[in-house]
């Protein structure tokens, strides 16, 4: 809008965020008592015939000029389309709790949000917002409580997917926060595989326990303590363990379409404290497995830094012990011809596959 006052970005905002025409801004702009005055006729002029065209990149597609290059590094000429994905709304998602009932009966159970199947994960029903731009009250729908659906953005549902998890597993859930993936893992593995959730944050870890009993997942959970009495809550599990999953604290930037202010509260100081924790974590996970063994790694970031430069990171560091393997693709049909590749995995994103902007990769130790 030509300055960046309160009023120009509010403006820009209504036109590229919430995508409305002209008439449908200049009848907020009305100057009525509480509303703004009216629009002059500059910003008539510039909403009918204004162009980002020519504008660089950072202002184009709304994001902090520093993170660009790596941006580039991975988008190539699909930048500003991937940028501007990710300045969209983030549609509302769940994920149907298997261990109760099928995909197709928590349809039908909530026909009256007029929920549609999810593009590309199968255990996905995504949920109409309102004109506000608000979802449903989720988390007090009687199919909520009795433990039917979870609210997962169907990116995170597509990355414990292609965890790869079978029956009768003994697998780590590293980085488990609130437990989202622990809770997926359960349900595709039918509560058949031994799951161990921890987190370096007990209070991060807290939720997964009325999460578990309302879910009926089976997780054994392993809080860690801290100051004196921490230990290593995983020490019995060294070089035992079939399958780790590590879903690493990362910059967010992948999700940013559901956390705008995170764009701008990044700082390259963040982003090296986030490697520094990818390298630790991924370094934990590497001793955990057993020969054969499979790690997963996950981030919601777009960031090659964290993303294959950690895998590279952990490759150079473990030697011949460990190995890089493709992701195997075949949990969710239709990923296959849709996904970005990397050097070392694969890359969802808001443009490409609809989703948040996960990143899978796949290692197995050797020895
Ligand atoms: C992306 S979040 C996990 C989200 C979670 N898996 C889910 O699906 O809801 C990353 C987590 O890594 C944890 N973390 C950071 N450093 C860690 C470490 N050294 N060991 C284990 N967890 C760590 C953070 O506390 C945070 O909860």
């Amino acid at each position: 809008m030509g300055g960046e006052t309160g009023r120009a970005i509010v403006i820009g905002m209504l036109r590229l965020q919430r995508g409305l025409a002209e008439p449908s801004i200049a009848s907020l702009f009305d100057g009525a008592r509480f509303a703004p005055p009216p629009l002059t006729e500059d910003e008539r002029k510039r909403l009918a015939e204004g162009s980002l065209a020519d504008a660089p990149p950072e202002v184009a597609g709304d994001a902090p000029a520093f993170v660009l290059p790596s941006l580039t590094a991975l988008f190539g000429d699909a930048l500003l389309p991937e940028l501007r994905a990710l300045g969209r709304r983030a549609p509302l998602d769940i994920r149907a709790n298997t261990l109760k009932q099928d995909r197709d009966a928590a349809l039908a159970a909530l026909a009256d949000l007029s929920p549609e199947v999810t593009p590309l994960s199968p255990l996905g029903l995504r949920i109409p917002l309102g004109e506000d731009g608000r979802g449903p009250a989720l988390h007090v729908d009687p199919l909520f409580l009795e433990g039917g659906f979870e609210i997962q953005d169907e990116g995170s549902q597509i990355a414990s997917l292609l965890a790869g998890a079978r029956p009768g597993e003994t697998i780590v859930d590293l980085c488990a926060g609130g437990g989202g993936k622990s809770l997926a893992l359960a349900a595709i593995t039918g509560n058949a595989a031994r799951i161990i959730a921890t987190d370096a944050d007990p209070r991060r870890l807290a939720p997964i326990h009325e999460r578990l009993r309302r879910s009926g997942a089976e997780v054994e959970v392993r809080t860690p303590r801290t100051g004196k009495a921490r230990a290593d809550v995983l020490a019995d599990l060294d070089g035992t363990v079939d399958r780790v999953l590590v879903d690493a604290p990362c910059t967010g930037t992948g999700t940013w379409r559901r956390n705008p202010d995170a764009k701008w509260r990044l700082r390259p100081g963040s982003l090296a404290g986030r490697l520094a924790e990818q390298a630790e974590v991924l370094d934990r996970a590497a001793k955990l497995l057993r020969p054969g063994g499979t790690l997963v790694y996950v981030t919601c970031s777009l960031l090659p830094e964290e993303n294959d430069a950690a895998v590279d990171g952990l490759l150079r560091r473990a030697g011949p012990a460990i190995q890089a393997k493709a992701t195997d693709l075949a949990p969710v049909p239709g990923l296959d011809d849709r996904v970005r590749r990397t050097a070392r995995g694969i890359q969802m994103s808001p443009a490409l596959t609809g989703t948040d902007g996960f990143y899978v990769a796949t290692m197995t130790r050797k020895s």
